[in-house]
């Protein structure tokens, strides 16, 4: 059956406590190359320790309320924005609905973003083939080094000893990392060639989602009554990543997380995924929403340095995935983030006496830099940066 061998990656020295629970106390150089997928397939009907969510992480589903783990309402859902509606008759509304959305969730739909649907469609398709059909030892072909941001097939991996991974809980996910912009990052053979046009897709993929995050970033400076191309300009050329993300089948969701809670570090995030679902927004800091797949349109989250820029006026938005026992479930982030060098501040024109600078000044390098040594702990990073009022 071939899933001895993928098990063969799983090596872990295990110790008890006094309550005899078991924990890893060293990761094997094996273990480098563990990905969830190859566990599942293992056929696991718990999951190991080092997935347990502490009990506060955990997608609970009666939880008291105000706590991080408050109940998913459904009567709550992300706005949508229709983007056909910025003619010049509908404009003011439609920026005065992108000013709610970015206020109270972080958060919106965008509809007739006019990325074609058959683009969505082809890049969902080539993920999914390349997490479900490709054997794990093809897809070893491209794991990516266990540094901080490295390109390529990875999992998350518990803490070691030079400190680039700081999480003591994982992930129940894998994924793919693909640098695309600036186009001297971009170099498609370090990505799959199955299925055959995985490579094309995802580089058109890159130019319609940078052509989005544009147009989009100049809404949601013209939404705070900012030049259009004031947050753009405040980010720089863009340093776009592109992550697949493939949550397999969890036995015991309860227990754990596809993704823990975190917001995005850049300035915009765009996402797509399947009809399988599991995102879930924080909204109003202590309430899950789900994030129902909607046919084909793009959810945009507002990122750590748009909160920066805006100066608190909008909000990154936190986000985690939760696991299903059933289906596979897939997601394709593209990260819009500034170049390491770039200092990020709040925008000169929304301070003054009345209203001063509420974040410390921050190289984005720095700011990335302690995220991975940090971790998102479930927090937000970016409170590191607020000033005392
Ligand atoms: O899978 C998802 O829906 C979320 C992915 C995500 O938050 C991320 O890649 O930063
Ligand atoms: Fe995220």
């Amino acid at each position: 059956m071939g899933t001895k061998a993928k098990v063969s990656f799983w090596v872990w020295k295990f110790e008890s406590d006094s309550i005899n629970r078991t924990y890893p106390m060293q990761v094997s150089e094996e273990a480098i190359v563990t990905r969830v997928q190859s566990l599942v397939q293992s056929g696991l009907s718990r999951v190991p320790p080092q997935y347990i969510q502490p009990l506060h992480a955990r997608p609970l589903h009666h939880a008291p309320p105000g706590s991080d783990s408050d109940s998913d309402s459904d009567s709550d859902s992300v706005p949508v924005i229709d983007l056909s509606l910025f003619d010049p008759t509908a404009r003011a509304s439609s920026l005065d609905a992108i000013a709610r959305a970015c206020r109270d969730w972080g958060a919106f739909h965008v509809t007739n973003h006019g990325v074609p649907p058959s683009l969505l469609a082809a890049v969902r398709r080539a993920g999914l083939q390349f997490f479900s059909d490709c054997p794990l030892p093809d897809k070893l072909r491209y794991a990516c080094s266990p540094s901080a941001a490295s390109e390529g097939y990875g999992s998350k991996l518990l803490a070691t000893s030079d400190g680039d991974t700081a999480s003591h809980v994982l992930d129940w996910r894998d994924y793919f990392d693909h640098h695309t912009l600036p186009l001297s990052r971009r170099n498609p053979n370090r990505w799959p060639d199955f299925p055959s046009d995985y490579r094309d897709t995802v580089a058109t993929y890159s130019d319609e989602m940078k052509l989005l995050a544009q147009k989009l970033l100049a809404l949601i400076s013209e939404s705070l009554g900012l030049p259009p191309s004031c947050i753009e300009d405040a980010v720089g050329e863009f340093y776009q990543n592109i992550t697949i993300s493939y949550y397999p089948p969890c036995p015991q969701p309860d227990l754990t997380l596809g993704f823990q809670s975190h917001s995005d570090i850049g300035a915009i995030t765009l996402l797509i995924q399947d009809d399988v679902g599991g995102l879930q927004i924080l909204k109003d800091r202590h309430n899950w929403v789900t994030v129902h797949p909607f046919s084909d349109a793009i959810l945009v989250l507002l990122a750590d340095q748009t909160e920066i820029i805006t100066n608190g006026k909008y909000r990154s938005c936190v986000h985690r995935a939760i696991t299903n026992p059933d289906r596979a479930r897939l997601s394709v982030a593209t990260f819009h983030d500034p170049a390491k060098t770039v200092k990020i501040s709040p925008a000169s024109e929304l301070i003054d006496e009345s209203s001063p600078a509420k974040y410390r000044d921050v190289v984005y390098g720095d700011y990335v830099s302690s995220w991975y040594t940090k971790g998102p702990e479930g927090k937000r990073n970016i409170d590191a940066l607020v000033l005392d009022s």
